[in-house]
């Protein structure tokens, strides 16, 4: 059984459909990440996903259930981090975190999460003296705690620094060894490169490409551009044989700056939402 399945998904906003028509499948133990530019529905789809949101349309199934009717069992085996930051500001972040592990029957070790979220050293701090990135920590950690089956992180990394964001893909790629599932919405295509097993493309409200973060939009099979500095400025050529433009230009000598380059998963992403 698949964590996720979902046929034929339709919502709208009076009159204005966010979603429309989503078929998603996504695999036990799979890191899934869903793309897509501001308003094209990745959110409203994510919030149906965890109960938190009515349908208009569409099959849905979480973990089995359908989240419309989904109760307190099914929704302990999730782990929900929000793009808005967590409302506990009189509380240190210790305080919070052992206060969240209490909602649930096996939780993780509340220092051990700190630790795993990177806050340790803010562990006594109150929550509302975090910086935005800190915060977001805290909300990855107040995720987690419960020992979720299904994690879902809506913009995870937005406003971390690029420090903070690397350590945030090592937690994310230690809960996936776990066997975790991960469905993970983001405006970073290198996050979806470094995490995703899958990637979809969402724009409009429609799902308009899904593969592997390699091979999305025929990336893997795009022609190559070979570029190298010429007498009069670079020169660019697009092949679909590289190695063959490059000995025949050897032949006259060594390129200055040579380099050969795909479509970056940007490159493919921006093509496809234009
Ligand atoms: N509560 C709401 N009431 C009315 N319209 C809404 C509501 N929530 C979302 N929308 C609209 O639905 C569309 C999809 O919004 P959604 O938040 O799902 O997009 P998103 O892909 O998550 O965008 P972002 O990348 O900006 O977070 C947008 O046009 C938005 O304005």
């Amino acid at each position: 059984m698949n964590a996720i399945r979902v046929r034929g998904l339709t919502k709208a906003y009076k009159g204005h459909r966010a979603v429309a028509g989503v078929d998603l499948d996504v695999a036990r133990g799979e890191v899934f990440a869903v793309l897509g530019p501001n308003g094209a529905g990745k959110t409203t789809s994510v919030e149906i996903l965890e109960g938190h949101r009515d349908r208009d349309g569409g099959e849905v199934s979480v973990l089995g259930v359908d989240p419309a009717e989904g109760g307190r069992e099914w929704r302990s085996k999730l782990g929900i981090v929000l793009q808005s930051a967590t409302d506990a500001a009189t509380l240190t972040v210790r305080e919070a975190v052992r206060h969240y592990a209490g909602y649930y029957a096996d939780p993780r070790d509340p220092e051990e999460v700190i630790d795993l979220v990177g806050l340790t050293e803010k562990a006594k701090a109150r929550v509302g003296t975090l910086s935005g990135g800190q915060r977001r920590r805290l909300d990855v950690a107040l995720g987690i705690i419960g020992r979720p089956e299904l994690v879902f992180l809506d913009e995870p990394t937005t406003g971390f620094d690029p420090e903070a964001r690397r350590q945030f893909w090592g937690l994310v790629k230690r809960l996936a060894a776990e066997g975790t599932t991960i469905l993970l919405t983001t405006h970073y295509l290198d996050e979806a490169e470094a995490l995703a097993d899958r990637v979809a493309v969402l724009a409009g409200g429609r799902i308009v490409a899904e593969g592997t973060p390699r091979t999305l939009g025929g990336r893997a099979n795009a022609d190559a551009t070979v570029r190298y500095l010429a007498a009069g400025g670079y020169t660019e050529i697009r092949t679909s044989e590289p190695a063959k433009t490059i000995a025949e230009l050897a032949r006259h000598g060594e390129p200055a700056e040579l380099t050969v380059t795909r479509p970056s998963l940007e490159d493919v992403y921006l093509e496809l939402i234009k």
